[in-house]
């Protein structure tokens, strides 16, 4: 296919489309002003309080949406697509904009309308005569190139603003990459509300980009609906969360809870730790059946008739009765056809007590007589009632009852026999049992446990989707406390088997995505990477035969001859020093990644040679320009520069050493040193 024709790109003031161009963005820009003058002015109807706080939430939402991003320009692309008389012409931007006479002038990235721009190809045009894309230097609209797809051409991705957007060099949180989004990623991003989706794709190559996207694109297309139920998205740690907070307010989208699993199943307080061992049984799937066992287990058979009141007179039920009742509830609550039929454990106890107090009600009416509904309640609420439940249908507390597990080994014995073994139950157990439950030296995993228990309990509200990320990582108990925070809706997994350091880390996706309750879900790879350049990721994907035999190795969307360097030194702080030294110079961030235990050690090196640097830390601070990186908190960021201190021991440091050098050493967008004084893995050496 013929190439696209050049076009300026750089400033020619002369170019007559580059004036129309320019003056179209000028009054998109006035729009938006008086679109957000508008808003401001809505007024408050004050029909009742209720109103008008639906009506300030809805304003004060838009009014962010409009003002995200005052630099960025109103649009960044084009399309002619082929009309009755003349070309229909819609330009391209991050949220729509109209004028005073509600004609559009920018069209929403995500609008019907808009996908041409992003799929059309010479040998599909889908209608378009032409894409434009528009290049800017500080906010102005300096260049644009054009693709005449019904004349047979297109650049095939390789223009040159678009190479130059991939390319541009990223520094600090992450941006949005709507005006560059690529034909495979927008194909994720638009799938259908219900389709879950699992994207296996190798280091940078838009995982948590596409992710990010797809939850804006949901939002607007089905905003009544999500609005409704809520969009959720599940990074693995504060520092990722705080690199991609900007993403979404940027594409005006403001209402996205954003969550690691432990804020998620911050229902005890964590303050200990796990042997690895004793981690790895707590994720795994046999605990929710454990669990399960220990909750619906405490149930107990009534033994005798029960006598309850109502209004002033008293009626016996019998012990056959009582234990249809509690026999019909239990199965309920155990063996649904599925799980939104469920009866959860807690309103299996409420039900238990109005159950009681309608065959009461029955006898009375049996007998002439015609108890209020309130009289009714109120015998269920009686101290007899609620004796008769706490003695068969006892309350649990979430944490009461895994304490209760861990600190008495006949009653872990009576839940787990047959599921885990006795050294599984004996690594469970805690041979010093806490003060309180409160007082409990609860672990992460402990935490997700929990959770498991409070969602048997009581039913968790759901979101309409649910957007996790790094989901590689996560056990299968951790897969399960997400899951029930989808209730009915869909899931974009994100994550790459190639870096997964966790202990649960499966061979294949089908585990995760059972355990998130969606094991149906397609698993679609993507393989092009945008962030590191070639000459790294070439380095780094010589891992890959011992780390993920069967995945395919990625490609990159670019080469920087000269972007990795390998430094043997003598003793590392010399150089290491300097090499920083150097990088801290340059344009944009630079991330000094260590095993864990070695950044205070690095951060003293570079401190001392009069370096301005911070550690990167998981309190959801900004980063510092130049941070040293613990190589465990690293996962899913990305910087200008990267110097990755000692590999030797960043593999030594954990059981799937190799995979987390994987993750680091795929960090980069310009430059990768690696300062090594031990020899550096096999795999890595020519
Ligand atoms: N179509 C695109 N246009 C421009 N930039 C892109 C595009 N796709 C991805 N990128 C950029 O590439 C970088 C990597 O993207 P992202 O972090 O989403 O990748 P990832 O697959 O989640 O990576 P990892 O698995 O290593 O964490 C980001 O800076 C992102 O903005």
């Amino acid at each position: 296919m013929p190439p696209a024709p050049a076009h300026p790109t750089a400033a020619d003031p002369t170019d007559p489309v580059l004036a129309a161009e320019r003056d179209h963005l000028a009054q998109a820009a006035e729009c938006l002003t008086s679109m957000r003058a508008a808003a401001v002015a809505v007024a408050d109807a004050g029909v009742d309080a209720w109103a008008s706080e639906r009506l300030g939430a809805a304003r004060s939402e838009r009014l962010l949406a409009l003002a995200a991003d005052p630099g960025v320009p109103a649009f960044f692309g084009r399309t002619d697509a082929a009309g009755d008389t003349d070309p229909e012409t819609f330009h391209i931007g991050r949220r729509h904009v109209r004028d005073a006479a509600g004609d559009p002038v920018v069209i929403d990235w995500r609008a019907p309308m808009s996908r041409p721009f992003y799929q059309a190809s010479a040998t599909e045009p889908q209608g378009l005569l032409r894409r434009r894309r528009f290049g800017f230097a500080d906010g102005e609209l300096t260049s644009y190139e054009d693709e005449l797809l019904a004349d047979g051409q297109d650049d095939g991705g390789t223009g040159e603003l678009l190479r130059q957007e991939i390319e541009r060099p990223r520094s600090g949180p992450m941006r949005d990459i709507v005006a560059t989004i690529q034909p495979d990623q927008d194909d994720i991003v638009r799938a259908p509300l219900a389709e879950s989706i699992c994207v296996q794709g190798a280091p940078g190559t838009g995982k948590t980009a596409v992710g990010l996207h797809r939850a804006a694109y949901l939002l607007y297309t089905h905003g009544d609906q999500l609005a409704r139920t809520g969009v959720l998205v599940v990074g693995p740690n504060r520092a990722f969360l705080r690199y991609i907070e900007q993403v979404l307010p940027a594409l005006g989208e403001v209402e996205v809870d954003q969550a690691t699993v432990a804020s998620l199943t911050a229902r005890v307080t964590v303050r200990a730790q796990d042997e690895p061992a004793v981690a790895v049984l707590k994720g795994d799937p046999r605990m929710a059946e454990v669990l399960r066992r220990a909750l619906w287990g405490g149930i107990r058979k009534p033994t005798d008739s029960v006598q309850v009141t109502l209004s002033g007179r008293k009626y016996r039920i019998g012990e056959d009765r009582l234990k249809r009742f509690v026999d019909d509830l239990r199965r309920a609550g155990t063996s649904g056809v599925d799980e939104q039929q469920l009866v959860h454990y807690a309103a299996g106890r409420e039900r238990l007590a109005m159950g009681l107090a309608e065959y009461a009600r029955r006898l009375k009416e049996a007998g002439g007589g015609s108890p209020t509904d309130a009289e009714t309640r109120r015998t269920a609420r009686s101290a007899e009632v609620r004796a008769f439940c706490d003695a068969v249908w006892p309350a649990v507390d979430a944490g009461g009852l895994v304490h209760d597990l861990f600190t008495d080994p006949e009653r872990l014995a009576r839940a787990a026999r047959g599921v885990l073994t006795e050294e599984e139950q004996a690594l469970l157990h805690w041979p010093k049992p806490p003060r309180s439950v409160r007082a409990a030296r609860w672990t992460a995993a402990d935490a997700v446990l929990v959770d498991e228990v409070a969602g048997m309990l009581e039913r968790t509200p759901g979101y309409g989707h649910v957007v996790v990320d790094e989901a590689q990582d996560l056990s299968p108990m951790e897969c399960r406390a997400v899951a029930r925070r989808l209730g009915a809706g869909s899931l974009t997994v994100l994550g790459d088997l190639a870096q997964a350091t966790s202990p649960w880390s499966v061979a294949d996706w089908s585990q995760t995505l059972t355990a998130l309750g969606r094991p149906a879900t397609a698993v679609r790879p993507l393989t092009r990477g945008y962030r590191v350049p070639g000459e790294v990721l070439d380095f780094a994907n010589r891992l890959l035969p011992a780390i993920a035999p069967g995945l395919a190795a990625a490609t990159a969307a670019r080469r920087e001859p000269g972007a990795l360097q390998l430094r043997p030194v003598g003793t590392l702080a010399g150089p290491l020093a300097e090499v920083v030294g150097e990088l801290a110079a340059r344009p944009g961030s630079t991330g000094v990644v260590c095993a864990d235990a070695s950044v205070a050690e690095v951060v003293g090196v570079l401190t001392a040679a009069g370096l301005d640097v911070a550690p990167l830390t998981d309190d959801g601070s900004a980063p510092a320009r130049v941070s040293v990186v613990p190589a465990g908190l690293v996962k899913g960021l990305e910087f200008d520069h990267v110097v990755v201190v000692e590999p030797a021991a960043i593999v030594a440091a954990e059981p799937r050493g190799l995979h987390r050098l994987y993750v680091v050493l795929t960090r980069a967008v310009s430059s990768l040193v690696v300062l090594h004084h031990a020899d550096l893995p096999g795999l890595l050496v020519d």
